[in-house]
């Protein structure tokens, strides 16, 4: 790591702010009761995500009660309530311990038709009062107010709303892509376009939905131009197929800048945040998942094998057991070669000449054309040919 280039985008420039607890909320099987909010709450603090966004205190008295206890955690990691604009809803959420308000209101012509029914003048409005009163009388909380649905609205919307919740002293603009439509380039333009007309010192947060696969993508777009601020939830999980998995997001920025993610996150925790997740929804961690699925890190091809043996490297681009996670390497199948089982025979003491190796090797392929070979069959298999 010492040796390594300067980093493209370091670290310290983007924090997460982690959803699971709202956003994750709104995935189908996410139902989650105090303790299980307790348990992720105190998971993701301990990995060290900056920032824990919770649900509105508005869906019940439970849910307000909930955010108290867990704002009473002491944890390292500030928590966010999630509240639409309005001086009901933040009332309701002042009180609940938290360190800041995520405000939203959909800025397409598809909400401001079929959801709350008000135009981009009323909207800003509503905002003028809604900012204005938490200024005057909770200047302590940190304040976001968000575009949704902000890739379907009208851009000249969009930076009349951003321009006028800035001047009103917000800390951070959303962008959300809330129906998952954004292509990677959009975001990044958007996101510079946003930083012109936004105080300086004002942060941008991206909320990115996985309904065309762009979720990951996007939001390392969005930290390329300049977003501070990434939503995650764990395992991705969210309303349909969800946003930006945490493991995803890590997964893509670990490449430009790993001293930097070791030194903020405790990286080998994520198999511990994934595994939870999937107890608690009840469905497994998907096979192909980044870094912890189970095959994330399985190597079958000869051609691949040869180098993975000598160097990890070769095939992989972040190591493993930087996030508590181990390789397998399947040395045995139709498309294995030479080298996997020279290093398999090495491995129990073997050792075959170069004709000997060829032999046995296409011997352990034609076994495997016909059927799966085992460990312990292999071995019965390179023991009998090396005397033969
Ligand atoms: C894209 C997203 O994920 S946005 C976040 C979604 N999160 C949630 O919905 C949180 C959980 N929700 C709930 O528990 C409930 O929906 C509540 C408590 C928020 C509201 O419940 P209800 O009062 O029964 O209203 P309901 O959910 O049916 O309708 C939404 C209401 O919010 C209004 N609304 C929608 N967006 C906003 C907004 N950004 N700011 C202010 N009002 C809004 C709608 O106009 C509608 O109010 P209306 O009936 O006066 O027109
Ligand atoms: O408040 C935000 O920025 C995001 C809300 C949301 O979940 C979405 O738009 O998908
Ligand atoms: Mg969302």
């Amino acid at each position: 790591m010492t040796d390594s280039p300067a980093p493209l985008i370091p670290a310290r420039s983007w924090a997460i702010i982690d959803s699971t607890l709202r956003e994750g909320e709104q995935f189908a099987r996410g139902n989650f009761k105090r303790d299980d909010k307790i348990e992720i709450a105190r998971a993701l603090d301990a990995f060290g995500v900056e920032f824990i966004e919770v649900t509105t205190p508005m869906v019940s008295q439970q849910t307000h009660d909930d955010i108290q206890k867990l704002t009473g955690l002491g944890l390292n990691s500030k928590f966010l309530t999630h509240v639409r604009c309005t001086m009901e809803d933040v009332q309701r959420a002042v009180d609940t311990g938290v360190h800041g308000l995520d405000l939203l209101f959909g800025t397409s012509s598809f909400l401001r038709e079929f959801s709350h029914g008000k135009s981009i003048p009323q909207i800003i409005t509503a905002a003028e009062k809604v900012i204005g009163w938490l200024r005057d009388h909770h200047p302590e909380l940190q304040l976001r107010f968000s575009a949704e649905d902000t890739f379907r609205s009208e851009e000249s919307d969009l930076m009349a709303v951003y321009r006028a919740v800035s001047d009103m002293g917000v800390h951070r603009v959303g962008l959300a892509d809330t129906v998952g439509v954004a292509t990677p380039r959009q975001v990044y333009a958007l996101v510079r376009e946003v930083r012109k007309v936004i105080h300086p010192e004002c942060g941008i947060e991206f909320h990115g939905h996985n309904d065309t696969g762009c979720a990951v993508s996007n939001a390392y777009e969005a930290i390329e131009a300049g977003a501070t601020h990434i939503d995650t939830t764990i395992l991705g999980i969210g309303e349909r197929n969800g946003i930006t998995p945490l493991g995803g997001l890590l997964a893509r920025m670990f490449t430009f800048d790993p001293q930097g993610l070791i030194d903020k996150y405790h990286l080998p925790m994520l198999p511990e945040l994934d595994n939870m997740i999937a107890r608690m929804v009840g469905l497994p961690v998907p096979w192909n998942n980044y870094l912890t699925g189970e095959f994330a890190y399985n190597h079958k091809a000869g051609m691949h094998l040869k180098a993975i043996y000598l160097n990890p490297g070769a095939y992989e681009v972040i190591p493993p057991e930087l996030f508590g996670v181990g390789r397998s390497i399947q040395a045995v199948s139709k498309i294995t070669g030479k080298h996997a089982i020279a290093f398999k025979a090495r491995e129990l003491g073997l050792h075959y000449g170069e004709d000997a190796l060829r032999r046995v090797t296409d011997h352990i392929k034609a076994l495997a054309e016909e059927g799966d070979l085992d460990d312990a069959h292999l071995e019965q298999v390179l023991r009998e040919w090396v005397s033969a």
